[in-house]
């Protein structure tokens, strides 16, 4: 049996859609996979009612095919689905782990990158690799094609997750088709920012550069209470707040001091229109991690 801790991850960072990625410490999900004749899955854990067990819609269930690895595959959910956390990317990214070691595949972390990039396609419609790269490898990610960068950064965040559940493939239907030259050269300046940010482990560059105008403003509108949870939390010291992933989860970067009053005030703010949520107090850590039993 070989058992993997996969992190909950936060794509787009506002000015990175579909190439930013960042791993957070927590929350995470556990995978544990034993040799078997064909595919099964059990779920239990957070959200694991909405969880489909078919390996055929299971975002683990196209790992182990693309393995050529079939497993009873158990999944601990510490991740909600639809979450904007990465939830169906790390059951996948924890299955490329495990399965590879199971069957001695002997692929590198960059190498499953694309094998759970296959498994994160079944459930939004297609590939991106801004959850499942940082699920792999940890810290901040650049992914972009087939090539995916890595800096080891240390940056606080909040992740507040109320209770709406919006669909990764819903959230995609909303981005703008175009962009104008105005808004790609704002997009460049911010996205630089943050990289900047990530690279010196600087909270203010990185709040900065999470701006954007084109894709958060259109998902912020299928998040009652964005805009208040977002005052509320720069009001508390966060450096920058955009959405995370595909919603509803909102992200804040701060520096370590503020963690905890910023996880205070989204909550307040998702609490002044009527919506519960919970608030990780997190940074950005490490990927998946491989036990042996
Ligand atoms: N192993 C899995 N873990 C979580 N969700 C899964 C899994 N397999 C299939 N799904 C389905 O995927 C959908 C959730 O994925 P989705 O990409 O919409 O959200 P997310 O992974 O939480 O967030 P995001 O990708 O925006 O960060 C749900 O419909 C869920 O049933
Ligand atoms: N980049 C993807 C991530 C979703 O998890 C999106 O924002 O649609």
């Amino acid at each position: 049996m070989v058992t993997v801790r996969a992190p909950a991850t936060s794509a787009n960072l506002g000015s990175g859609f579909d190439v930013f990625g960042a791993a957070l410490d927590r929350p995470a999900d556990v995978v544990r996979v034993e040799k078997a004749d064909r595919t099964t899955i059990d779920v239990t854990g957070y959200g694991s009612e909405f969880i489909p067990e078919d390996p055929a819609d299971n975002t683990v269930g196209a790992v182990a095919e693309a393995l050529d690895a079939p497993a009873h595959i158990r999944i601990d959910k510490g991740i909600r689905p639809s979450s904007g956390l990465g939830s169906s990317g790390a059951s996948a990214a924890a299955a490329a782990v495990a399965l590879n070691e199971l069957y001695d595949r002997g692929l590198s972390r960059k190498e499953l990158v694309p094998i759970a990039g296959k498994g994160e396609a079944t459930v939004s419609g297609e590939v991106h690799l801004d959850n499942v790269a940082p699920a792999l490898l940890g810290g901040f990610t650049v992914a972009t094609g087939r090539d995916v960068t890595t800096v080891d950064a240390d940056i606080p965040l909040v992740a507040c997750l109320p209770e709406i559940a919006i669909s990764t493939r819903d959230a995609r239907d909303v981005v703008p088709a175009g962009a104008t030259m105005e808004q790609l050269v704002y997009t460049v300046g911010r996205a630089a920012t943050l990289t900047t940010g990530m690279c010196r482990d600087d909270p203010r560059l990185v709040g900065k550069g999470m701006h954007d105008r084109l894709v958060t403003p259109a998902r912020a509108d299928l998040i009652s209470g964005y805009d208040e949870v977002r005052e509320a939390a720069l009001d508390a010291g966060a450096t920058g707040v955009t959405v995370s992933g595909a919603g509803p989860g909102v992200i804040a970067a701060c520096y370590p001091e503020d963690r905890r009053s910023i996880a205070a005030a989204m909550v307040d703010g998702f609490g002044e229109v009527g919506v519960d949520s919970r608030a990780y107090q997190t940074k950005i850590g490490r990927g998946a991690t491989l036990y042996r039993d």
